[in-house]
């Protein structure tokens, strides 16, 4: 389970995060919904131990990510809101090299290598340097780092930008399947289709704090309408900085 509780962070006169507290539970697909500059990246790196709240806490199965951060991201697979590759590595060497981090050598890191890119269908652009990859395929190699050690939680920030139809609906079957096995995930999205398809539990997020929580039919009824957008569009006041 993640959890957070009561996070606060200030960037000089901006509130970022103005006391945010949820969980995602194992198991289930939970998003975090909320405009731009709404405080979610900030949330999930303060998760991954990247950024120091100024009070509150994260924790990863009860381990507090401030304070353990190693022990706490061991379980952990992330995809961050700006990634890096090598662009001398292939598609392949990036993986497996992700897949060394993770403690994985020899015959296992070669196997959940070979099993991660065949899962994001990648296997004929495994063996081509990044240089000259299409965002597309920059962001399958992200996600086949994030996975390839078989974590028992996935956080992801915006995992679906820039992908294409079809990449899309290999991003959501597979974490329809990471789910159905048990892990908890967490992303943050501003499109609605994305969360209405996924989620089973929607965190909708303004200025740093929870406006409102449930499923999406939950949040309709809250509302007192037919579609989250709607739905969303009555919790936070505004349409500004969401995508239908
Ligand atoms: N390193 C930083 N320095 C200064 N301000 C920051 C920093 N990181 C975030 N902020 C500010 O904190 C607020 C929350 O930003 P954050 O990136 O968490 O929002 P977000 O919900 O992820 O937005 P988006 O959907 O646009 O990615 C914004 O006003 C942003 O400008």
């Amino acid at each position: 389970m993640i959890e957070v509780k009561d996070l606060r962070k200030q960037f000089g006169k901006v509130t970022a995060l103005d006391g945010l507290s949820f969980s995602a539970p194992e198991g289930q697909i939970t998003g975090l919904l909320g405009p731009n500059g709404a405080g979610k990246t900030t949330c999930l790196r303060t998760i991954y131990g990247l950024l120091k709240p100024d009070s509150g806490q994260a924790f990863i199965d009860g381990i507090d990510a401030g304070q353990q951060p190693l022990e706490a991201r061991r379980n952990i697979g992330i995809f961050p809101d700006k990634f890096g590759l090598y662009e001398r590595l292939t598609a392949r060497e990036q993986v497996a090299y992700f897949a060394a981090l993770h403690g994985l050598a020899g015959e296992a890191g070669d196997q959940a290598t070979e099993a991660a890119l065949q899962r994001l269908d990648m296997l004929e652009i495994a063996d081509r340097r990044a240089t000259g990859f299409s965002q597309g395929q920059r962001m399958k190699v992200a996600l086949a780092q994030a996975i390839v050690h078989s974590p028992k939680h996935l956080i992801l920030d915006e995992p679906s930008r820039g992908l294409d139809v079809m990449s899309t609906r290999i991003l959501r079957d597979l974490l329809r399947e990471l789910r159905a096995q048990g892990t908890s995930i967490l992303f943050s999205s501003h499109v609605m289709q994305e969360v209405a398809a996924l989620c089973d539990q929607v965190v909708v997020v303004a200025k740093g704090k929870v406006a409102a929580q449930g499923t999406t039919q939950e949040l309709c009824e809250l509302t007192g309408e037919t579609a989250l957008e709607e739905a969303f569009v009555k919790i936070i006041g505004t349409d500004e900085g969401i995508a239908a």
